[in-house]
């Protein structure tokens, strides 16, 4: 390592190096289980990060029943793949809102990825439409992420649903005290932002084990554990496509950044138009919109000729912009 990129820290190509290390420490990350049709919307994602020119990594934290084929899909859509192994909420009886909820516990693996200083969850269910890289530089310490709706019958399991009250719009129907205490404010765990933490991870994990599972398996989990740091963001930051329905005085489409496409129905690789609300104007354009993207071949990943060989997927590039970001911070001096 040449001595004098060590003293002369402050020359253009050491404090680009060095802010590349910080850039390296922070990255999206998603989640992918099982062989079936949600690659096609991990590669979205991809693709439409991409397309709002972010400057971090999308990793992709993958099960182990994620076939070679998607990873390899996904490598050479430039994210960085890694397996994690499932987690198992404790042996119970609970009726998942979806049967398939049991495996999104997984997702909790993703605080075990301490090689980041921060990181941006993004459901693979998501596309981005707007840069939205300022959100890593939110203030550390606390759990940030969209508040979400109880309106849907997903929730009719709650006595919120029953008495038709929603955090959305909290003084259209006032809560009775007579149900015991008001929900705290609840977020939809499609989308936050948070730092990865090994003892936050040893938390959750020894936690879990003690917790009874509930309809909404890790997103219920989530909202208790994190219930004292959690800070709402703007819902144009995880626009829950139920809220055009439900909420539309909430909702200001054209400023929305980032869409979720969980209402049921609407996975635009799988979008038919059949179910309620899917024939809707609003939702058949931000079907279009994901698609657009999607079928974009201009939007794949272009590896550059020098690193052809040396790199698959972003693994590689990001351990060297590390390593060389490394070799420049100035080293002790010997006094
Ligand atoms: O078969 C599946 C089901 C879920 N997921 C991942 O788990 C996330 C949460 O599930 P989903 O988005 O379907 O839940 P929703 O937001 O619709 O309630 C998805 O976005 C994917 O990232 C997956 O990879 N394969
Ligand atoms: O495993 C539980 C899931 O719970 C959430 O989805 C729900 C929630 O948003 C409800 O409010 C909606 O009514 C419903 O449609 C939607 O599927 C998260 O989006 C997902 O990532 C995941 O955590
Ligand atoms: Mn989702």
């Amino acid at each position: 390592m040449a001595p004098d990129m060590v003293r002369n820290s402050n020359s253009p190509v050491t404090s680009g190096l060095v802010k590349a290390a910080s850039l390296s420490s922070r990255a999206y990350v998603t989640f992918l289980a099982g062989n079936g049709d949600y690659v096609k919307g991990v590669v979205g994602l991809a693709k439409g990060l991409r397309k709002v020119k972010t400057v971090y990594p999308l990793v992709v934290a993958v099960l182990p029943d994620v076939p070679e084929e998607h990873r390899r899909i996904l490598l050479n859509q430039g994210c960085i793949v890694s397996e994690i192994e499932p987690v198992y909420p404790p042996e119970n009886q609970t009726q998942f809102a979806m049967a398939y909820y049991v495996i999104n516990y997984s997702k909790l693996r993703i605080w075990e990825f301490v090689e980041y200083s921060k990181m941006v969850y993004l459901d693979g269910d998501i596309q981005v439409f707007e840069n939205i890289d300022h959100l890593f530089d939110l203030p550390d310490g606390y759990f940030y992420a969209v508040k979400d709706c109880f309106c849907e019958k997903t929730w009719s399991h709650t006595p919120q649903y029953q008495i038709g009250y929603c955090q959305q719009c909290p003084d259209k129907v006032q809560w009775q005290e007579e149900l015991g205490q008001r929900p705290p404010l609840y977020f939809n765990a499609g989308m936050f932002v948070y730092e990865p933490s090994l003892p936050t991870y040893d938390d959750l994990l020894s936690t879990l084990k003690i917790t009874p599972p509930t309809p909404f398996a890790e997103q219920d989990f989530l909202n208790m554990f994190f219930r004292d740091v959690y800070r709402p963001i703007p819902p144009i930051y995880n626009l829950v496509l139920a809220m055009l329905w439900r909420h539309p005085e909430n909702v200001e489409l054209e400023k929305v950044k980032v869409v979720h496409y969980c209402a049921a129905g609407s996975k635009p690789w799988r979008y038919t138009g059949k179910e309620d609300n899917m024939d809707r104007e609003d939702i058949k354009v931000l079907v279009k919109n994901w698609w657009d993207i999607y079928n974009d071949e201009t939007l794949d990943y272009k590896r550059s000729a020098a690193n052809i060989s040396a790199t698959i997927g972003g693994e590689a590039e990001a351990k060297n912009l590390k390593a060389r970001a490394l070799r420049c911070i100035p080293a002790p001096s010997a006094a």
